[in-house]
């Protein structure tokens, strides 16, 4: 039975998923060396923000399959040192969205209002009416960074409380953001213009310390952030001294650069500043959703299942896996095949997508060629996680074609791949959107569903050939299932697939090669 280790607090309905299919260890709080100690044991993680997983806790690791982040930020997770090593990072990239989005609201009205020291101060003893006197959010304006799903909920939200809404992302359209009632500006403009500045971006490279002295300079004095982001996106010490000086009048903060939050300037601000331990997600209802949604995926992962928001497999979302599924299965069938044809080291793979496949997303069925490309080298090491990067580093060139008018079939792959010895190509169909076959080995047409042992020749056509190949398979006790020909004119080159009910006895390919008139034989095992 399989292991997984819950290395952060979550919800009971997670680990009865989980209970499934797996023997389930929840330990939480455990230090870094401790982690790296026992992760040998386990074939998948399940994790919150909580547990930092570095790059040498996967190194450590002997089995595991799938980190799953019972939320959106993978940013705790050396994602590129999972993908080298073939394991699949998922996230649930919609199950805290409405409670972000409400803890972001929340923390903006609460600011607003000073409801968190007013409340301590009631609870004190005191009635003081004067020090707590707020702003109101209606008619001023709020400024999104970050467009996404739980930016675009704050922004439905503040819209309704009569906000102005500007926004930046630049990873979408001005339309998308009208739809969404906000109008897309620079990023100075916004910092210049906004009452309320709220972020949810993920934090990359590009967004570590965008909130700085120099962004915190062109604000207005009456400015409040709000972060249930990242923390990091904003320099911690800046904006203290930004709130301290005057020059933006407060923030409220969830998230921080490192967490637990340590000794901080930022918790001697007052009023001015609300913090909170990193609660975003931390309702009944995102737990539940969070904990079902990524339970699922290491269940169906470690019942050999795609999982459906894997953020290492380049391209694949749920839409799309579920529309090309079939076509996964035809590319890696034909690249598999491929590879045993052209044996040796393969240099280039060309990959073209015919008739309706030319207009699809290709970058997932490029991959699954890889993947059966490699499989004879790497077996089961090479999945559709680090398939690509296999194949970089192997120095396979890649080159993807497309071309809408061929149609002899719905949509047919062909992939073509040249290596230290030599050239082959083949292209396959589904039939009846569900059965692959064969359609052309070698540039010769045929008809054939692959099977697991296949034997192909290239002959003359010519009489007497097809009968003395099968008293020679006959005389090892090798059973014909099927043999098709495939020619282009009559008398000349002629290509053989036979399908055959065991694997082919060592030394036979050779006497095979040896017949009159065969030219080339090659054996595959699918
Ligand atoms: N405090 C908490 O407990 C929680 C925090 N989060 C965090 O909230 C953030 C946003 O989450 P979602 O909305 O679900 O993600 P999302 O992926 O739907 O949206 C992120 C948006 O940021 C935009 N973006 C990326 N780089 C950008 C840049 N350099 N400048 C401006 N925009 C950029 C993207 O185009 C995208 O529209 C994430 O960092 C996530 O980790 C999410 C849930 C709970
Ligand atoms: O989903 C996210 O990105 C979050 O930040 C939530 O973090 P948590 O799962 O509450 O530790």
């Amino acid at each position: 039975m399989s292991k997984v280790l819950v290395s952060d607090p979550i919800d009971q309905a997670g680990i009865d998923i989980l209970s499934q299919v797996a023997t389930v260890d929840v330990k939480t709080n455990l230090k870094p060396a401790e982690l790296i100690e026992i992760i040998g044991e386990y074939d998948a993680l399940m994790i919150r923000s909580g547990t930092r997983v570095t790059q040498e806790i996967i190194e450590a690791s002997t089995q595991l399959k799938i980190i799953g982040r019972a939320g959106v930020g993978v940013d705790n997770v050396d994602v590129p040192a999972a993908t080298r090593k073939g394991i699949v990072v998922v996230n649930s990239p919609e199950g805290n969205t409405i409670a972000a989005a409400e803890h972001a609201l929340a923390m903006m009205l609460s600011l607003s209002r000073h409801i968190p020291d007013a409340n301590a101060s009631v609870k004190r003893g005191e009635w003081d009416r004067k020090t707590f006197v707020g702003a109101e959010v209606y008619k001023k304006t709020l400024g999104i960074v970050g467009l996404g799903k739980i930016g675009s909920h704050v922004a439905h939200v503040a819209k309704a409380m009569g906000m102005k809404l500007l926004a930046y992302d630049p990873f979408i359209s001005t339309e998308r953001a009208e739809q969404i009632g906000c109008q897309l500006v620079e990023l100075d403009l916004l910092f210049q213009q906004a009452d309320y500045i709220t972020l949810h971006i993920p934090k990359t490279p590009e967004t570590a310390n965008l909130i700085n002295a120099k962004t915190l300079a062109k604000m207005k004095p009456t400015t409040r952030i709000i972060n249930c982001a990242r923390g990091g996106i904003i320099d911690e010490a800046a904006l203290a001294a930004a709130i301290k000086e005057g020059k933006i009048a407060g923030a409220a903060l969830d998230v921080f650069d490192s967490e637990p939050l340590a000794e901080s300037e930022l918790r001697s601000l007052g009023k001015d500043i609300i913090l909170t331990p990193h609660l975003g997600a931390s309702t009944a209802e995102a737990q539940v959703n969070v904990a079902i949604d990524v339970a699922e995926q290491i269940r169906d992962v470690l019942l050999g299942l795609p999982a459906r928001s894997a953020v290492n497999i380049p391209g694949l979302g749920p839409d799309i896996l579920e529309e090309l599924k079939p076509y996964m299965q035809l590319a890696e069938t034909l690249g598999n095949l491929v590879g045993q044809l052209a044996g040796g080291r393969v240099e280039t793979l060309n990959v073209k997508l015919q008739g309706d496949l030319a207009t699809n997303k290709s970058q997932p069925l490029v991959v699954a060629a890889l993947k059966g490309l490699l499989y004879q080298a790497l077996r089961e090491r090479v999945n559709y996680v680090n398939a690509s990067i296999e194949a970089k580093e192997r120095g396979i060139r890649v080159i993807e074609t497309r071309d809408a008018s061929a149609r002899d079939y719905a949509g047919s792959l062909h992939l073509e791949a040249t290596g230290t010895l030599g050239t082959h190509s083949v292209t396959g169909a589904l039939l009846g959107d569900k059965e692959i076959h064969l359609t052309d080995v070698d540039g010769f047409p045929i008809n054939v569903p692959p099977s697991k042992y296949m034997l192909f020749t290239l002959h003359r056509d010519m009489p007497g050939i097809i009968g003395k190949l099968g008293s020679l398979l006959g005389s090892f006790n090798v059973n014909i299932a099927s043999m098709q020909v495939g020619r282009k004119i009559v008398r000349g080159d002629a290509v053989m697939a036979l399908s055959i009910d065991d694997p082919l006895p060592d030394g036979i390919l050779d006497e095979i090669k040896q017949v009159s008139g065969i030219r080339d034989a090659y054996t595959v095992t699918l």
